[in-house]
């Protein structure tokens, strides 16, 4: 079997899959219109969120069996297309998931104790206490939006927090634990203090957290967002601030990451967020770990090697 790995990857993927017998190109720096025109000589390929692979990428590739997303989000494979071409699509959100919890409670209590605004004053030879008092995670509500694989590592990581874990998933059930009660969204407007997003962008999720959606809570939050940027409508996000709906936001992703494209609302509506002192940016890079690099690795390739054991069976 033959694989292209169209994104960069740390080195021990090549081992790995010459231990399963498969022979990879590694071409990290190929674009979506070069890597087509390769794709009908592979069977194999692996990708992290570089470009979509559409139906028309899908046609041309007319050996391909697998498509391996090195990470979670499958929001840049048209799943439709690869099951009726047939071809399967895994992924490895264990290789992440832990990193983005940490991510996440990192910005929140950096966040929640203004550690960013204070850094900057102090380095300025500005020492404000008054303004700097931070608040605490413990005894707060936190919600947690899609309970899967990161909601649920980041549950699991804040039971030590002292505070009260409350989670929304369209498939609840399959998920309960010990370290969140399932709720109703009815319940998260009711009850949240921090509020954090961790769900796929799929056509109900875009768009899905708007100034009404916002408006909604009873009390104003912290929110959360490390899933995808198209989730958030960030115009309303940015009013929701502006109106104290919402007291604070830390943001990993962005619906025009690298900036590319933007028009002049979104510009605009960027400049405006980035002058906000209670808004935490991130570059995407929530669940990007020295360890989880090397991880989603080891975690795909046991999922290829079940894929070749179904396949020969
Ligand atoms: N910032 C970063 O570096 C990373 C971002 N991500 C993003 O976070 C997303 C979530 O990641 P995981 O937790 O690994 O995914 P996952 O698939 O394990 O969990 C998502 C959960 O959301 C639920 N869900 C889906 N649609 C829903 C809806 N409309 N309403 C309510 N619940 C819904 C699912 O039932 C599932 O339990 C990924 O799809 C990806 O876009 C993931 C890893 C790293
Ligand atoms: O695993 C995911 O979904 C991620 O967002 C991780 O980032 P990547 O797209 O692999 O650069």
């Amino acid at each position: 079997m033959r694989f292209l790995i169209v994104d960069e990857m740390h080195p021990s993927i090549l081992p790995l899959l010459a231990d399963l017998g498969i022979e990879a190109d590694y071409q990290p720096n190929i674009d979506y219109r070069q890597a087509k025109a390769l794709i009908s000589a592979y069977e194999g390929l692996i990708i992290r969120s570089k470009f979509f692979v559409d139906a028309g990428f899908l046609e041309a590739s007319t050996r391909l069996r697998l498509i391996a997303r090195a990470g979670s989000g499958l929001d840049n494979i048209d799943l439709v297309a690869a099951r009726r071409r047939n071809i399967q699509v895994i992924n490895a959100p264990e290789g992440n998931r832990d990193a983005v919890a940490e991510h996440v409670i990192g910005m929140l209590l950096a966040l929640m104790n203004k550690v960013c605004q204070a850094n900057q004053e102090v380095r300025q030879w500005i020492w404000q206490r008054e303004a700097n008092r931070g608040e605490e995670i413990r005894g707060k509500t936190v919600a947690i939006i899609g309970y899967g694989n990161t909601g649920r590592a980041l549950a699991k990581k804040l039971s030590g927090f002292e505070c009260r874990v409350i989670c929304y998933d369209h498939k609840l059930t399959a998920y309960a634990d010990k370290y969140a009660m399932e709720v109703s969204m009815e319940e998260v407007w009711d009850q949240a203090d921090i509020v954090s997003i961790h769900l796929p962008l799929t056509p109900k999720t875009r768009q899905l957290i708007t100034y009404d959606y916002l408006k909604r809570f009873r009390k104003p939050i912290y929110f959360v967002n490390s899933a995808r940027g198209e989730i958030v409508v960030l115009k309303d996000l940015l009013k929701a601030l502006q109106e104290g709906i919402v007291k604070g936001a830390c943001l990993d992703v962005l619906e025009c990451e690298k900036f590319e494209r933007l028009q002049p609302e979104q510009s605009q509506t960027l400049e405006l967020l980035f002058s906000m002192p209670q808004v935490l940016f991130t570059p995407h890079v929530a669940g990007w770990t020295r360890e989880s690099y090397v991880r989603i690795n080891e975690a795909l390739v046991k999922k290829i090697r079940s894929f070749l054991q179904e396949e020969n069976e």
